[in-house]
């Protein structure tokens, strides 16, 4: 592992049909081939495919090329001006077998009614980088370029959570080294009209794009320290009222109560929703992004009559910034004492949040009437937030554990739960 990332990240592959065929703009890392194949399937056949375009040759996006040469054997292998030695490197001892054309900044590339025009942006982050641009649609695929290690399903940058955060770690890790080169990128890339930018990793930019690229100037201009950027988060616009989830989950169970207390939470409208897997990542950026959150949940499954480190790491880390007000809730899965969600609550409280919704335990495995639960729970903070709440029916939502705790302080905080669950 290189970089450690919150969420995972994703390898983003696009194909652009025009009057004239398919191309296909990167590829991804060899052990995911059977699902980029898949879903390639799913809207092109492989004797569509006209060109294939690499934007740069790291493995995570050319993983898949030798065998999507060998299947689609028609097709035109596009890559830049500094790309033919490392193409050989890669694809040794087989690289007799493809013939490939070199690009340069300006040349295009007709697919009839759509043209794809080059951009060389070298060392964005490997020797070889370009970025490629749909000239009609006015799409910019940038490879690494505006991408950040960031996996979420919903896919555009208006749906998914924030992840500025992200988009700044993976800046001052992968292209600070190269600040120079970003300033000469940018000067090719500021002058096109943009609709929509298409990175190789992250969410795809179609609210807003330019104000990426205008970050990238930021945080390329100035002495550009990544903890700066941090101290003056980059502008996102207006941004609605924002609920954070963080959990951390042994054996997938809290990840799934996660899960469904996002999808309640996302079931109320006008909210941002954010997830993050404490596993991954770094403490830090968090620290900015709690200070800017309306309303904060986190889930951990009891262990060894406690919460998990991380969670208390990151409550930890709040000293100076204000939380007074904001929400916060808690949950998570147990096996027999469930002490982790009454004391993250306590301490949620000592940090001045208010906590509404009270506390959502479930033994072990969630079953899926305990899922409906979570996404009760995930709807109920949602609703505090936008002041819409009702009184929560917690006496369907709170699960008694306090028969088998050899805990007597958790099991005095559960009946306190319980008590204070009552409608
Ligand atoms: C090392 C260890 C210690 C545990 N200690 C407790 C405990 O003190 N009280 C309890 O209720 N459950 C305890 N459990 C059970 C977990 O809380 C339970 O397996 C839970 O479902 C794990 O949730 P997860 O799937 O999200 O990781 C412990 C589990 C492990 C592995």
């Amino acid at each position: 592992m290189i970089l450690r990332t919150a969420n995972g990240t994703t390898y983003n592959a696009y194909a652009v049909r025009g009057s004239d065929g398919v191309a296909l703009i990167d590829t991804v890392k060899a052990e995911l081939a059977d699902d980029f194949f898949a879903r390639l399937e799913q809207v092109a056949t492989l004797d569509e495919i006209r060109v294939i375009v690499l934007n740069h040759l790291e493995p995570d996006h050319t993983g898949a090329l030798p065998e999507l040469l060998r299947r689609a054997p028609q097709a035109r292998l596009i890559i830049s001006k500094r790309a033919p030695a490392m193409l050989k490197a890669l694809l040794k001892p087989t690289e007799d077998q493809f013939d490939y054309e070199l690009v340069d900044t300006g040349d295009e590339i007709s697919l009839g009614d759509r043209r794809l025009r080059f951009l060389n942006t070298p060392y964005l982050h490997w020797p070889d980088t370009q970025c490629t641009y749909l000239v009609e649609q006015q799409v910019l695929f940038s490879g690494d370029v505006f991408g950040c290690h960031y996996c979420d399903p919903r896919l555009f940058n208006d749906r998914v959570g924030d992840f500025r955060f992200s988009f700044d770690y993976y800046y001052a890790h992968i292209m600070r080294p190269f600040k120079a080169h970003v300033r000469d990128a940018l000067k090719l890339i500021e002058p096109l009209p943009l609709k929509l930018i298409a990175p190789a990793h992250g969410p795809v930019l179609r609210e807003r794009p330019r104000r990426y690229v205008t970050r990238y100037r930021e945080l390329s201009s100035s002495g550009g320290s990544f903890d700066q950027s941090f101290d003056q988060p980059f502008d996102a616009g207006d941004q609605p009222a924002s609920l954070i989830i963080f959990y951390l989950s042994a054996y997938g169970s809290t990840t799934r109560m996660a899960e469904a207390v996002q999808a309640g939470a996302e079931s109320v409208p006008g909210l941002r929703v954010s997830l993050y897997d404490l596993e991954g990542g770094e403490i830090a950026p968090f620290v900015d992004l709690i200070e800017q959150a309306d309303a904060l949940a986190f889930g951990s499954p009891t262990v060894n009559g406690d919460a998990v480190k991380p969670i208390w790491d990151l409550l930890s880390s709040l000293v100076g910034i204000s939380l007074r007000g904001k929400i916060g809730a808690a949950f998570g899965s147990y096996g027999w004492s469930g002490e982790a969600v009454p004391m993250i609550e306590d301490r949620l409280r000592g940090l001045k949040l208010r906590v509404p919704v009270p506390g959502l335990r479930l033994k072990l495995t969630p079953t899926a009437s305990e899922l409906d639960n979570c996404r009760d729970f995930g709807r109920q903070i949602a609703e505090a937030m936008t002041g819409d709440a009702n009184p929560p029916d917690t006496a369907k939502r709170v699960i008694d554990f306090a028969e088998l705790s050899p805990y007597p302080e958790a099991g005095a905080s559960s009946s306190k739960l319980a008590t204070r669950s009552e409608p």
